[in-house]
């Protein structure tokens, strides 16, 4: 089975539980691991046979400037049902980082994996 990864993404976006936090956007961190569901690109060499990983980030901008979220569980959720709905693939892994949200922490957030991993 072969991967797709996406390495500190860097979106604005409303995100956060109190009312002060919801004020302005802020920046989140995005790693995402996904699963192709097949390996016909590294033979054909056509982006038509993969993933295009230009259009997940276009995707996830769009969807991140027109939702806000309270959690950074609930938009790990959109986003992994988002990617695995639109682009086809089995599995998923994110992990949504905010950076220097609580004073001493460098960054804290959540990990999620949905999904399958199969045996291509
Ligand atoms: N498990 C979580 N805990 C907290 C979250 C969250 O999204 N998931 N968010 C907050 C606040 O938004 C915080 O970042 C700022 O007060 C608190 N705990």
């Amino acid at each position: 089975m072969d991967i797709i990864f996406l390495q500190e993404v860097k979106i604005q976006t409303i995100l956060g539980v109190p009312e002060w936090e919801r004020m302005q956007p802020q920046t989140v961190v995005l790693d995402i691991e996904l699963a192709m569901p097949h390996s016909r690109s590294c033979q054909s060499d056509a982006i038509e046979d993969t993933i295009d990983y230009g259009r997940i980030v276009a995707r996830m901008r769009e969807r991140l400037a027109e939702k806000s979220f309270r959690l950074v569980e609930a938009l790990a959720e959109d986003l992994a049902q988002m990617i695995m709905g639109e682009f086809g693939t089995p599995w998923i892994k994110i992990r949504v980082a905010k950076p220097g949200i609580l004073p001493g922490v460098k960054q804290l957030g959540v990990v999620i994996e949905r999904g399958q991993k199969t045996n291509n």
